[in-house]
């Protein structure tokens, strides 16, 4: 017989035929106590769950006594309690690597529209605004030859160093809990501590996890410490800047702007405050939204979990060990 397992996603139709293939599969829309509690047999039954942004805890875990492997679409899992899931021998699947590229491609994105004002002016555009030769209210800030500061030199932070270096000619500080010898060797990328980056860089790009250490890392403290010329980039998690004191920041021209694509309540409420400052560009959590990524992460979740319930792991779990 086959394993039962619980998909809380869509998948593309052939990614679904070769789940399909190798578990019976029950589709839910969410992990929710309301969807656990009216499907309670499939998940007293289900070996795997395969899905995204749901929180997995101790008390979902209660409803799931079979439960061996979770693959999530994802390369974050702050929404996983990993400790209450190795406690039960239960595998963590991940999707690092195949969204790095795409996720880099969204930071510069993010420096090259706060720098440039894109979006605020295409708005003025729309809006009938540009009726003869612009002027200095229309100008942004150059992005080449500045230095950029990158906060979680990943496999994330490798990728935006390289399109930083190599495309934009920029100066590239990094903080790290060790020195990256890659970073160093191919982006002449010079490691300091938070402090200093904070005090230097013109654009600092965050690409942390979501830890106990990281959570609200840069508050008002670390805000003050950055030059008011400078752009804060956010693409890690949204809970990593202090928002509250994010706002008031910009609010005060304590720094020039800043690129989100993360938040600390997603969906951003449309109330944010920050949806009304215009040197403020929120983007939806799109970091690896594109086609060709987001099937690249389907594919890749739906291999990490026939791997992880056939036992023939061999590369994405976050906790190893529930495998020996
Ligand atoms: N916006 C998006 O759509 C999107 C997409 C993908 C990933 N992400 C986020 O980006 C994160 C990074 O992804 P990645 O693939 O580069 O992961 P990674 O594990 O390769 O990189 C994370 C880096 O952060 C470092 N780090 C962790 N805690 C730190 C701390 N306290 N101080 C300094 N450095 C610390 C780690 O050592 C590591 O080098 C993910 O965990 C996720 O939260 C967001
Ligand atoms: O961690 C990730 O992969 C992205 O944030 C998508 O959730």
């Amino acid at each position: 017989m086959k394993p039962s397992v619980i998909l809380y996603k869509t998948l593309p139709d052939d990614l679904l035929v070769r789940l399909k293939n190798h578990f019976t599969v029950t589709q839910l829309k969410d992990l929710s106590p309301e969807t656990v509690r009216q499907n309670a047999q499939a998940f007293a039954e289900a070996e795997g769950i395969l899905g995204s942004s749901e929180k997995v805890d101790k008390a979902f875990l209660e409803h799931t006594p079979k439960l061996r492997a979770a693959s999530t679409v994802s390369v974050g899992y702050d929404n996983f309690d990993v400790d209450a899931l190795s406690e039960r021998h239960i595998a963590l699947m991940h999707t690092p690597t195949v969204l790095t590229e795409t996720v880099a491609d969204t930071i510069m994105t993010l420096v090259l529209a706060t720098a440039r004002r894109a979006v605020e002016v295409a708005e003025r555009v729309k809006v009938g605004e540009w009726k003869g030769s612009i002027g200095p209210d229309w100008f942004g800030i150059d992005v080449h030859h500045k230095t950029l500061g990158i906060l979680g030199m990943g496999r994330i932070g490798l990728a935006l160093a390289q399109r930083a270096h190599f495309g934009f000619s920029m100066t590239i500080l990094y903080n790290a809990r060790r020195h990256h010898q890659e970073a160093e060797e191919r982006f002449n990328a010079r490691y300091c501590d938070l402090d200093t980056l904070l005090a230097e860089s013109d654009f600092v790009c965050i690409s942390l996890p979501l830890t106990d250490e990281t959570y609200h890392l840069i508050g008002a403290e670390q805000l003050a410490k950055m030059k008011s010329s400078a752009i804060l980039i956010n693409a890690g998690r949204g809970p990593v800047v202090d928002e509250k004191a994010l706002i008031q920041a910009l609010v005060d021209g304590k720094i020039h702007a800043a690129g989100l694509d993360v938040f600390e309540q997603e969906p951003l409420p449309v109330d944010s405050p920050l949806l009304s400052l215009p040197n403020v560009v929120a983007l939806p959590h799109i970091g690896s939204a594109t086609h060709e990524t987001r099937y690249n992460m389907a594919a890749c979740a739906v291999d990490n979990l026939i791997a992880a319930l056939s036992g023939n792991v061999k590369e994405n779990c976050v906790n190893p060990q529930v495998l020996k």
